[in-house]
């Protein structure tokens, strides 16, 4: 599989402070890998390193196969980042003009992504004076009007609604199957979950472990059973199959391995059971686990 995004041997320093340390990591054409950690995990220097925009001090980051400063490989190169402003008066249609034109592509490739982003009525109006989402798309436009050979997405949907983030990865997905490499860096773990092929975890600056979405998460194979019940707690450890018993109010969370079973025996121990829920560990927690922070029963966590 060709690669799109080789990283190898990476260390970068600012001062005395390592914000990558022996870092490698690769993106294959068509592949969506995603860089999840938490702060100061390293995540924006290595997306600085591989658009070109930090001089790279140890190591190899190649998009392409080539050096991401020189500007014939960042034409390769599509990129969506919070951090960047856009000049004040240039309208949506000059700004897509011009990154069309910077790629190396004619003027008039602008028109059908414009029409792809919903943005055709906004052509004419400057780019600053729009919301956030619209703003957001108009970069996306920027980064795909030039047909990139890797596309790196940092925070991408910050700010997007529902349908505009549904819309934003169906829009990346059709890229990705015409053989687009894909890095994107996200707190928004559970989003992640549902794209990336492939997770790869910092921590440090180092890669603290990587896998796809189902991997990470079956490697915490433990369940949490909660239910209302009047069983009394030592009673309640007894169970076979339960790890741990820890009671909030009228709720008591039992962690196992084998929630079947445990369902089976707590219902013959108490037939006025009830509320019964079973949790499994989700890739937030995960990613949590693996990073050092305590696992969070929550739907979308912040790392
Ligand atoms: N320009 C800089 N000068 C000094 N230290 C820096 C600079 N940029 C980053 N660092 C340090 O390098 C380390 C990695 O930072 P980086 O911004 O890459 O992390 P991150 O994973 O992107 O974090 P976040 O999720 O908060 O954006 C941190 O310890 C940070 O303080």
């Amino acid at each position: 599989m060709t690669k799109v995004l080789e990283v190898a041997g990476v260390e970068h320093r600012f001062g005395d402070t390592v914000a990558l340390d022996d870092l490698a990591l690769d993106v294959a054409a068509g592949e969506c890998v995603a860089l999840l950690g938490p702060n100061g995990a390293g995540k924006t220097t290595l997306v600085n390193l591989a658009v070109g925009m930090l001089v790279r001090q140890r190591g190899t980051v190649l998009v392409g196969g080539a050096d991401p400063r020189w500007a014939s490989t960042r034409r390769q190169l599509g990129v969506v980042q919070q951090t960047l402003g856009f000049p004040k008066v240039l309208t949506v249609r000059e700004l897509i003009t011009g990154a069309a034109v910077r790629g190396g592509k004619p003027r008039s490739s602008a028109a059908p992504i414009m029409a792809e982003l919903d943005l055709t009525k906004l052509a004419d109006r400057r780019a600053r004076k729009l919301s956030g989402g619209q703003q957001q798309r108009v970069q996306l436009a920027m980064a795909l009007v030039a047909e990139p050979r890797l596309l790196i997405l940092d925070e991408p949907t910050v700010g997007l609604d529902m349908p505009a983030r549904r819309k934003f990865w169906e829009i990346i997905a059709r890229r990705r199957a015409a053989g687009v490499g894909v890095l994107v860096t996200t707190h928004l773990i559970e989003e992640t979950a549902a794209v990336a092929d492939r997770v790869v975890v910092l921590n440090h600056g180092r890669v603290v472990t990587s896998g796809s979405p189902t991997e990470l998460v079956a490697r915490f194979p433990d369940r949490t059973v909660l239910a209302r019940t009047a069983v009394p707690e030592r009673r309640l450890a007894e169970l076979p199959g339960v790890l741990s018993v820890r009671r909030e109010d009228a709720l008591v969370r039992l962690a196992t391995r084998e929630p079947e079973e445990l369902l089976r025996v707590l219902l013959a121990e108490d037939p006025a059971l009830s509320g019964l829920r079973v949790e499994g560990t989700g890739l937030a927690e995960a990613v949590l686990a693996f990073t050092g922070g305590s696992a969070r029963p929550n739907a979308e966590v912040r790392a």
